[in-house]
């Protein structure tokens, strides 16, 4: 009796082994079968074995350079193609977006993340996506603009209390977290965090830091992931108890502003765009399409999770190039001082603070790799690429990589602002302006139907900061600041802390 349960016992384990194993390796060949050069991948693991200790911007620019226009890599067991290639990603994001509109949904297992502008599908993601439109008029983006060098002329005065002589060691992404997670509050949810004390005790804000796993160091757990995605919901990514908390606070704003009618002469803000999407719960397209309560209040949650990586990442890479580049600094504290007025009323265009802003996000594109999912049989012949991408097939743009061709960007590392300085009149016809592909190698907003909405916003919210900033510091590198990429995060990119030196500028003299 005890020998038969044994090898009952025995035959299942080996079974369900077996049947791990085929499931890892089921899709392995796929890549192949398309005659593109394959990054081998291991018996089980995928072709990032070791992903929880590399960097993913830097092997994709490995990749790129080794592989060229097209290739395939396994992350995990699901295979990936890897377009570089500018002329096919104009193709897949723009002209041919009907065949590539969707990415892949991962299994987070909370049906907020599930709803996630970023993951809707087809029509449902269409429908969304032209609801939130009215968020990121002209108007809106100057009025956000605005707020945000308020809420960075707030930080800086408490910023002075840490000053003990003329400089002081500064983490721009220290600084800059609680001014993004009080803007979004503020600007976009009418939720006023700041009056509650220490914004970093606040729920939301901790919610916030705990969605985007901010602190948490890679483990080998997520390339097990790779393999098997189902396990993913598994994993204490994020408080329940604090996006419930969340959605509750969003359910009062949003009754308050119902029974006050507020006018917005900026436009509309989040709130109310939600209550016209609340409103519209019973149409026929909104049921046809499945879109319910949650869909519409995980687009509030998207405000937070777009753009904080995006826009911290950049501030801090940011303050690394001007610390980095006398000259450059130089020509900014001109620029900067010379609209001082412009900057306070938010109406001040400041070009070259723009090409910075802008050589910035091209040298550091924070969602280093971009995605689509291939909807329907696609072919494409052009030169030396001649392939047909089945359907299903992810599709993956490493904009890490795409940024840095050499083709199009002389000396690709170098942080050149002029490659996007139009001049101060805006007549200048940059170089890149010249090559009409080189649109498709900078891939830090994406392209087409489904790039970024927030990229306007995310530029003026950058400058907001740095004008605010130059006009009373001056960034300073320290013998011991480096910029180093966080391991094992992939698809986005986040920095180890990077220090620099904060001068007051009215001491600069006595340096
Ligand atoms: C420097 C800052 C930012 C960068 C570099 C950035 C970059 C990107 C990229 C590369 C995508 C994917 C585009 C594609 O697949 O073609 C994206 C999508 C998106 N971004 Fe941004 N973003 C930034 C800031 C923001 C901000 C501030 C917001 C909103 C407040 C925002 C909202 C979104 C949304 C909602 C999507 C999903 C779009 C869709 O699927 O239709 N982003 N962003």
């Amino acid at each position: 009796m005890l020998e038969t349960l044994l090898v009952i016992a025995v035959t299942g384990a080996a079974g369900l082994l077996a049947f791990l194993i085929v499931y890892a390796r089921w899709h392995y060949g796929s890549l192949e079968k398309l005659g593109i050069p394959v990054e081998t991948p291991h018996f089980l693991l995928g072709s990032n074995p070791d992903g929880h200790k590399i960097v993913y911007a830097h092997k994709d620019l490995e990749r790129f350079h080794k592989y060229g226009s097209v290739y395939g890599v396994y992350e995990g067991r699901t295979p990936r193609l890897y377009v570089t290639d500018p002329e096919m990603i104009r193709r897949i994001m723009v002209k041919d977006f009907d065949h590539f509109y969707d990415r892949t949904v991962p299994e987070w297992g909370h049906e907020i993340f599930d709803n996630l502008l970023d993951f809707l599908p087809g029509e449902k993601w269409k429908t969304i996506r032209s609801a939130l439109t009215p968020m990121f008029t002209s108007s809106r983006i100057r009025n956000g603009g605005k707020n945000f060098a308020a809420l960075t002329d707030k930080y800086i005065k408490e910023l002075h209390k840490d000053f003990k002589g003329s400089s002081l060691k500064f983490e721009m992404k220290e600084f800059t977290t609680p001014i993004f997670v009080e803007f979004t509050c503020d600007y976009f949810l009418s939720i006023k965090v700041s009056s509650e004390g220490n914004i970093r005790e606040n729920y939301i804000y901790k919610m916030v830091l705990e969605a985007v796993n901010e602190g948490q160091d890679s483990s080998f757990a997520f390339v097990i992931i790779t393999v098997f995605p189902f396990l993913l919901k598994f994993l204490p990514l994020f408080s329940k108890e604090g996006i419930n908390k969340f959605l509750k606070t969003l359910d009062e704003v949003i009754k308050v502003r119902k029974a006050n009618k507020v006018d917005i002469t900026s436009g509309k803000d989040f709130i109310d765009v939600m209550i016209t999407m609340l409103e519209s719960l019973d149409s026929p397209e909104y049921k046809r399409l499945g879109i319910d309560k949650v869909t519409i209040q995980a687009q509030a949650f998207e405000m937070f999770i777009a753009g904080y990586d995006s826009i911290l990442a950049t501030l801090s890479v940011l303050s690394y190039h001007i610390s980095a580049n006398a000259e450059i600094q130089e020509k900014l504290i001109v620029e900067v001082d010379e609209n001082l007025e412009k900057i306070k009323d938010g109406t001040a265009d400041l070009p070259y603070l723009t090409a910075c802003v802008k050589e910035a996000i091209r040298l550091s594109p924070s969602f280093i790799e971009l995605e689509r999912v291939c909807m329907k049989e696609w072919t494409y012949k052009e030169r030396d690429i001649n392939i047909t991408i089945p359907k299903g097939m992810s599709v993956c743009i490493p904009a890490w990589a795409t940024n840095r061709n050499p083709e199009i960007f002389n000396d690709p590392e170098e942080f050149r602002p002029e490659r996007f300085y139009k001049g101060i009149d805006g007549k200048l016809v940059t170089e890149l302006e010249q090559n009409p592909m080189s649109q498709y190698s900078m891939n830090s907003f994406g392209h087409g139907p489904r790039n970024c909405p927030g990229s306007r916003m995310a530029i003026e919210l950058v400058k907001s900061v740095i004008a605010r900033m130059l006009q009373e510091f001056k960034f300073i590198k320290r013998v011991d600041t480096v910029v180093e990429i966080q391991e094992g995060i992939p698809m986005i990119v986040r920095y180890k802390p990077i220090y620099v030196d904060i001068l007051k500028r009215e001491f600069e003299s006595e340096q």
